[in-house]
Order: structure tokens, then sequence, then C-alpha cells
């Protein structure tokens, strides 16, 4: 019997109801789905080995299986609508999740394939599937792969990093933090593009800087690609909301032209070894592109990244 596409549902990680597109394959619903590029799969990560996850009704019962599935259609249609960007590749690679990976993993990847999540030890993290926000940063670091392919370390790492969060953002649209719902210790989130010190970063114990005078100099981290990345985080959510800081004066173009003008900056002027001041001017050159030179994005972006210290 041939596979045939259906809409199931499920539960996630936080009991949220979730609908998407399955199939039934070989007598069981599984959480293939057929409609989206090459297609989109969510695995069972057991013995090292992908398990398809598998239901005998059209509701699923493993949460994490549920939010990862959910969240990767989500993701994928945001780049589809926003971008016109099939998937990852631009030619509708596979997006391909596993979930349950390691003994309570408090971290998540995306490895070139798969993205990856941990249930999390329910100290630090809840599962980190259940975090539409960190799909988003995942399959976000495919198309940095796919694009500029920024070096991850040092200041090229950290736009990556920063261009992961920027669309995680974006994907999760309700607000401006990364990881608010998967921390397990009362904490808001893992990391705020509105006020990156807001929150300590876990390795140096400092405040994530929104500064370029603030930045982390040393080798931990990749040279702090998850450190440094807030510099340029405050700086995009300067462009997009506004807002004083240190004593710079930004007015806001909003999420939809801030997304248009990162996106353009990333696929069609940063390359691998682009730093922050290579930044600043592809965001200012994608700004003119899409609004012209006088307008009021070219004017956000010039005063966001004075507002960080990054010339
Ligand atoms: O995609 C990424 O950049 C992170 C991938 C980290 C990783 C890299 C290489 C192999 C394995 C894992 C995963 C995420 C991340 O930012 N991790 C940070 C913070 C973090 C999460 N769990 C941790 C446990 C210990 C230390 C730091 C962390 C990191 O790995 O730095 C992204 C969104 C949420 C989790
Ligand atoms: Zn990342």
């Amino acid at each position: 019997n041939a596979a045939h596409e259906v809409t199931a549902f499920g539960y996630g990680v936080f009991g949220g109801k979730q609908m998407f597109e399955a199939s039934y394959i070989d007598g069981l619903f599984r959480l293939h789905d057929q409609t989206r590029g090459q297609g989109v799969i969510t695995y069972d990560y057991d013995n090292n080995v992908n398990e398809d996850v598998t239901s005998v009704s059209k509701m699923f019962r493993d949460g994490a299986a549920v939010d990862a599935h959910a969240n990767s259609q989500k993701t994928y249609d945001y780049f589809k609508n926003t971008f016109n960007r099939n998937s990852v590749d631009d030619n509708g690679q596979r997006l391909l999740s596993r979930v349950h990976v390691g003994d309570n993993w408090n971290n998540a990847s995306w490895n070139g394939v798969y993205m990856s999540y941990g249930d999390g030890d329910g100290i630090r993290f809840h599962p980190l599937a259940g975090g539409l926000d960190v799909a988003a940063h995942e399959m976000s670091h495919g198309v940095i792969q796919h694009t500029a392919s920024l070096i991850y370390r040092n200041e090229s790492g950290a736009l990556n990093e920063s261009f992961a969060d920027i669309f995680g953002a974006m994907v999760d649209r309700d607000d401006w933090i990364i990881g608010e719902d998967i921390m397990a210790n009362g904490a808001i989130g893992l990391r705020s593009l509105e006020d990156p010190a807001a929150l300590i970063e876990n390795r140096t114990q400092e405040p994530y800087p929104d500064h370029w005078s603030k930045r982390y100099t040393g080798t931990l981290d990749n040279g702090g690609v998850h450190i440094n990345s807030s510099i340029n985080n405050k700086a995009a959510y300067l462009v997009s909301e506004g807002g004083e800081h240190y004593g710079v004066q930004v007015t806001g173009v909003g999420r939809e032209a801030t997304e248009q003008i990162y996106y353009r900056a990333l696929s069609h002027y940063l390359t691998a070894s682009s730093n922050f001041a290579m930044m600043r001017q592809a965001a200012i050159q994608a700004a003119t592109d899409l609004y012209g030179s006088n307008s009021d994005a070219v004017k956000a972006v010039q005063q966001a990244y004075n507002a960080v210290g990054v010339y």
C-alpha cells in the first residue's frame, strides 16, 4: 500500500495541541510530511539509530516529536513565505529532525543534515524540541551554511550565531527572547535580543555584551560565538523596534523590513570570513537596495550599529 498524506495531531512537550502533515505508510501513521520540499521527517533517535515515530491512529503521543515536527514545518513555511526560499538549500532539501538525542542532553544542534534535540535534565532545560525558536535557530544554521557560510569562529562565528537567533526570534514572533519556553531554572530565557545584558552567559558568568566595547576576546565557545552574537542581536533588535542605547537614538522600521534586510545581507553580501564591520556595511547596502539610500531603514541600520559601537 503506497504512502498517503494525512493531517495528524498531537500534544507537544508543554501540552499544546499541534496539527501537522504526516503519512500513512505500511500500516502505521508516521511523521513523514511529503508536502514541503523533498520532505520533513522527524525521527526518534535511539541507540544511535533513526527510528520512525509511529502511531496506530492520527494522534501522536510523543510530545518532543510532535513539537519538533510541527516546528520544522512552521520554520519551513517561514522561509518559503517570507523569502521564497525552499528549505535550507533553496532546493527543497529534506528537513530531518532527531528527538530524544543523548541522555537528558541539555542542548540541541544542527550538523549539516539533522536538527537534533536533547530532552534536557529537567533542572536546566525542558526538552529543547519544545521551543519553536530553537527549531528556527537550528534550521537557520542550514540556511547560513548554504548562503554566506559564515566560519563558526570569532567574529564570523558570532554573526553566524546572531543570524540564527535573529531568524529564531522572527519565526517565534511573540517576543525577542531565545529559549523562553525551555528553561527549567526560572530564567526568562537563554538569550535576549531586546536586552542582552539582562541575562548572564554561563561560561563567563558575565552579562551578555550589548556593545562592541564589551565583546568577549577569549577562546571559549569558539571565540565566543554564542556570546558576541548578542552585539549584533541588539543591533537587529534596534533596527526593528528602535530605542535609545548608550545615548544613541534609533527609530525602528519594524520586523517585516528588518527580516528582509538581514536575509538580503546574508544571502547577497556576506561571505565566510565577514566580520562585524562588514556586517554593518552589508546591512546598509541591503537596506539601500530594498528601500532606497535615504530611507528610514538605512538610517535605522546606521544608528543601530552606531549604538552598539560597530562602524
Ligand atoms: O545551535 C547552536 O548554536 C547550539 C549548538 C551547540 C552545539 C554545537 C556543537 C555540537 C553540539 C552542540 C544549540 C543552542 C545554543 O545556543 N546552545 C548554547 C547555549 C547552551 C545550551 N545548553 C548548554 C549547555 C552548556 C553550555 C551552554 C549551553 C551553547 O551550546 O553554547 C541553540 C539554541 C538553543 C541551543
Ligand atoms: Zn546556533
